[in-house]
């Protein structure tokens, strides 16, 4: 296929009646979040129907009608609670919710991202423990998150809500994540463990090793928030440990709750499994609604492979030419990746500040660059998926994701980092030529993309293209190899998706080595050699015997 720059497919999207609806009824198509005029009555029974009034941009928009005092004026949740909680009106998943949750019921809750989902569990679990909890600290409320990123922003919303109603010193509140001391978690165990919020594998290190098991004994509430991530099969075993280590609901009941903006067919039947058959299922989603906004504008742009980051570094500079509080975060499919188009975009005049997370870097440094990020006004981080879902970062203007998404929800999540409470923002996605494939699957022509609005003229890919040739040049061969590797190891996996041979794939990945990485390796005939693979690894993926692998025994990187 030969191209000359993106190519536009332009996808209509199916004439979807947008807006957010009540389980109840669906209602006309809704504006961004606008708090609404003040309700008649506080007698009334909360209602949750959004009215359009005039949004500032201050205000998150499409809030519900119900004030979280319209609780506390019915007795639901205290004085000291409401004193906690940094808003006035409810969103609708937080006024669909907040009842059931209350009175003890198993909720099932998909809304949009960005809409208020963690305070949703937050603002109830924290009433009950207020009234209720065990007398020695043992665990009442544990909450699961997929990542370390977002277990510390749950937490960190639980700590608001606990010290805004003064129960900071009756409630313990512990955060048990991977990366982290570990001696101050098992130091943290023989303290009050009211509410715990963990990822699985620390959490299950604590249980098998250190005694967490002890503090298990009455969980009244168990939340998994991204849910589907956490009931698909990559969490299957660790599930079942934690779940295992919790006395049997039949003789200790307790409360489930699970939260995403996804929920594919594929962990719609363990999620309602795992509920009570009693359990309300709350969606704030039309039938017709995809889990993306109204409000954010997605693109995309097909382009030939060694284009690919060239057209990246060209968007990013337009972006911004044309603002100065532009702040995106860049996904890439492995960590790898990330770290070396991080280090890429640091040596190319783009004249920003860049920043890297990803699961190979140590967790103080995820947790600085993550912070780093969060205050700088205009910034680019380039992420794997340790920040995909539920990491709520203020003022995000635009996604940017590099490369085929493992799957539509991810890349709905993702996309979900921008136009949060009710604010705009842009989607943008960025595929190789071979990828393009991704465009025509299941789910995605109702996502509503556009094409990508700037030709390679106007970005200037061939100037970004030279500036990469020099950035390369810098590039140690070791990133090189391990990119590759990574690379190989993501796309082998999605063969069957690619319509592509293991040839293929191979020699689709000796292009990227040569044409995007730049690497240069010649044999001892001059012919260009691919970058060294150890042959376990070649084993562990499947292509032994594949033509176009250098495989090795060992890995003779130069630093
Ligand atoms: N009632 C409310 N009024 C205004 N803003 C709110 C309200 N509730 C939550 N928010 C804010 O909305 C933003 C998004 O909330 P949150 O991160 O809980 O969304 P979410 O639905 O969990 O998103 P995701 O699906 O990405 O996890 C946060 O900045 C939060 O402080």
């Amino acid at each position: 296929m030969s191209h000359n720059g993106p190519r536009f497919v332009a996808r209509k999207r199916r004439g979807a009646t947008r807006g957010v609806a009540t389980a109840a009824a669906t209602r006309p198509k809704s504006t961004p979040y606008s708090n609404p005029a003040p309700s008649t009555s506080n007698a009334e029974a909360p209602s949750t129907s959004t009215v359009e009034a005039p949004s500032t941009s201050s205000q998150m928009k499409n809030l519900s009608t119900v004030r979280f005092a319209d609780y506390a004026a019915k007795g639901l949740i205290s004085q000291d609670i409401l004193k906690g909680i940094p808003f006035e009106f409810c969103t609708p998943v937080q006024a669909e919710t907040l009842d059931a949750i209350l009175t003890g019921s198993d909720v099932l809750a998909q809304a949009k991202t960005g809409t208020g989902k963690t305070l949703a569990f937050l603002v109830p679990i924290i009433e009950r423990l207020s009234r209720d909890h065990s007398p020695n600290g043992d665990v009442s409320a544990l909450i699961l998150s997929p990542t370390r990123e977002l277990a510390q922003q749950i937490a960190s919303e639980a700590g608001m809500l606990l010290r805004g109603a003064g129960l900071q010193s009756r409630l313990g509140l512990q955060v048990f994540v991977g990366g982290t001391n570990i001696n101050r978690d098992i130091n943290a165990i023989k303290g009050r463990c009211d509410i715990v919020v963990a990822t699985p594998g620390r959490l299950i290190d604590l249980i098998e090793q250190h005694n967490l098991r002890s503090r298990l004994r009455s969980p009244q509430c168990f939340v998994l928030d991204e849910a589907d991530r956490l009931l698909d099969s990559g969490f299957k075993a660790e599930l079942e440990k934690i779940i295992a280590a919790l006395p049997p609901r039949a003789t200790a009941p307790r409360q489930t709750l699970f939260f995403s903006a996804t929920f594919p067919a594929s962990v719609q039947k363990i999620a309602r499994l795992s509920l009570l058959p009693t359990h309300k299922h709350v969606s704030t989603l039309t039938a017709e609604d995809v889990a993306t906004h109204e409000h954010v504008d997605q693109y995309f742009g097909v382009v030939p492979m060694r284009d690919l980051y060239p057209t990246v570094a060209g968007t990013l500079a337009k972006w911004v030419s044309e603002d100065p509080k532009m702040k995106v975060i860049i996904f890439t499919n492995t960590a790898r990746t990330a770290g070396m188009l991080a280090e890429v975009l640091e040596n190319i005049p783009l004249n920003i500040p860049i920043y890297a997370t990803h699961s190979r870097l140590s967790q103080p440094k995820r947790e600085k660059s993550m912070a780093e990020f969060r205050k700088t006004v205009s910034a680019v981080l380039v992420s794997s998926d340790v920040t995909a879902r539920g990491i709520d970062i203020p003022d995000i203007t635009h996604v940017l994701q590099v490369g085929l998404p493992s799957n539509v929800e991810q890349y709905v999540h993702r996309l979900g980092r921008t136009a949060r409470a009710g604010k705009g923002g842009s989607g943008t996605l960025l595929l190789a030529d071979f990828e393009h494939f991704w465009m025509t699957s299941k789910g995605v022509s109702e996502l509503g993309m556009k094409p990508l609005p700037m030709t390679p003229e106007v970005l200037q890919v061939s100037l970004w293209r030279d500036h990469m040739d020099k950035a390369f040049t810098f590039m140690s061969d070791k990133t090189k190899c391990q990119s590759y590797s990574a690379w190989l190891g993501y796309y082998k996996g999605s063969l069957r998706n690619l319509r592509m041979t293991p040839e293929q794939i191979v020699q689709t990945a000796n292009t990227y080595a040569r044409e995007v990485l730049r690497f240069q390796r010649v044999n001892g005939a001059g012919k260009w050699v691919a970058p060294g693979l150890l042959k376990r690894t070649i084993g562990k993926m499947g292509l032994r015997g594949v033509p176009g692998l250098n495989a090795v025994d060992v890995l003779d990187y130069d630093e």
